[in-house]
């Protein structure tokens, strides 16, 4: 029997709904695929694909979109509307609706949502301030007005429950460590499961084989060092502030900072609500910093575009932080792995768009005998962009570099919807 999966990413700057009909333990099939883009960086933009042909391609949204449960319900509306897709002509055709949810706490499988579950998850809002309530609300519209679907909740932290003891623990008190559930979680799992699939595929080897040092670099960006198939180390926290720098937020600084950076941080912010509590050194550091306050834009595009000029001293500033703390990283990975990497990956917007920037973390870290083909750097194709067949794993290494560097085109939506197809719960 087939079944319609909706499967919903909320990420910080964007939503991305992909719809697929599927049937147990077979891989999705997609119908459709719809994204609301800059959300941080109005006007926000749309984008709808149907079986494969551009339907709209980065439409201004004239909706005011205070939040991503709204930029869900413009997606909605535009699937559900959309005489081309008679496969979803009534919300009661939706059987499953599956969510990326960034914070899973101590989950580590995917759970269909009921009320327990539910009110677990926003316990763990404080904890994701820029995702977890935006989800949840996405949640809980989808049991508002898809009551024939189940809801699953897919966490971004699942796949780093494999991450050994000595590295997810923080030399701090352990009492209290552990009563507060103080440890490393990691975040991007979804996409790092994803890739670690896709990558696997492509090199024709087991998953259980492989190594790899994998960056995920959106308007939040993180690191994985991969080992054996499984996360051995990432670069986000407690929390998805800590690591490299994003679109708004710092990424990891000396945690005395922000004692330093303003009087009374720890109180609460004035944006805190109800649901969410907030204190001003968090929202300093989640909000009010990264490429926004270096640059005074969000769009990684926009700095990575600019050419190196005293007059874009605060992009070319930025470009080159970044490529520092992703080099620490590729740097620190290495060693952990021991120097078996089957391959660097690239993905996420930013590692999947900017040549510019693959090239200068490659050029940075070719002492490790990593290297990129300008050709084939500057070549990559998004799959199914402009009617292109752009493949899922590009190749952008040098010939005769020791390691590999790949771009994957990671796809968190089919990842869950993947795993709802396997999921036996949602099948009887
Ligand atoms: N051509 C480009 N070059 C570099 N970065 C880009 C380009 N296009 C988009 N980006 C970056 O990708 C980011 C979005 O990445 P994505 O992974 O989709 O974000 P999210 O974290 O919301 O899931 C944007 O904030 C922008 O900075
Ligand atoms: C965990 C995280 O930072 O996600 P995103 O990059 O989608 O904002
Ligand atoms: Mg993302």
């Amino acid at each position: 029997m087939k079944k319609i999966i909706l499967s919903i990413n909320a990420g910080s700057s964007s939503v991305k709904i992909s719809v697929y009909s599927s049937e147990q333990n077979r891989d999705p099939e997609k119908l459709a695929e719809t994204q609301i883009t800059g959300i941080t960086a109005p006007p926000a933009k749309l984008t709808y694909t149907r079986r494969g042909v551009t339907v709209t391609k980065n439409q201004a949204v004239t909706e005011r979109l205070e939040t991503q449960n709204d930029a869900f319900k413009v997606l909605l509306h535009t699937l559900t509307e959309d005489v081309g897709l008679p496969e979803i002509a009534s919300k009661g055709d939706i059987a499953i609706a599956c969510h990326r949810i960034v914070h899973g706490g101590d989950y580590t499988t995917a759970q269909v949502i009921n009320q327990d579950t539910l009110h677990h998850l926003e316990t763990l809002t404080d904890l994701a301030p820029l995702h977890n309530i935006k989800a949840l609300q996405i949640v809980q519209s989808c049991v508002a007005e898809l009551p024939g679907a189940a809801n699953v909740a897919c966490f971004d932290s699942q796949f780093h429950a494999s991450i050994p003891e000595h590295i997810y623990t923080y030399p701090i008190d352990p009492v209290v460590a552990r009563k507060n559930q103080l440890r490393k979680y990691g975040f991007h799992g979804i996409s790092y499961q994803f890739i670690t699939r896709a990558v696997a595929r492509f090199l024709g080897r087991e998953p259980a084989d492989l190594n790899l040092i994998a960056l995920h670099l959106g308007s939040g960006a993180s690191a994985c060092a991969i080992k054996n198939g499984r996360s051995w180390d990432t670069s986000m926290g407690l929390t998805p502030l800590a690591g490299l720098p994003g679109a708004t937020r710092s990424g990891s600084v000396d945690p005395s900072l922000v004692f330093h950076y303003a009087s009374d941080v720890g109180k609460l912010s004035p944006n805190s609500t109800k649901d969410l509590h907030i204190s001003e050194a968090e929202e300093i550091l989640n909000q009010r910093s990264g490429w926004a306050a270096l640059t005074g834009t969000t769009d990684f595009g926009a700095i990575a575009a600019a050419p190196p000029s005293p007059d874009n001293h605060a992009k070319n500033l930025a470009f080159d932080l970044f490529v520092d703390r992703v080099c620490a990283f590729v740097g620190s990975y290495y060693v952990s792995l021991g120097g078996r990497v089957d391959a660097l990956v690239f993905a996420g917007g930013i590692g999947e768009r900017s040549a510019r920037l693959r090239a200068a973390v490659a050029d940075q870290a070719g002492c490790l005998g990593f290297a990129v083909d300008g050709a084939r750097n500057e070549g990559v194709v998004a799959p199914g962009e402009d009617g292109a067949k752009g493949m899922v794993v590009q190749d952008v290494g040098r010939e005769g570099a020791r390691h590999r560097t790949l771009v994957c085109f990671t796809d968190e939506q089919f990842e869950m919807a993947r795993g709802c197809a396997e999921d036996a719960e949602l099948w009887t």
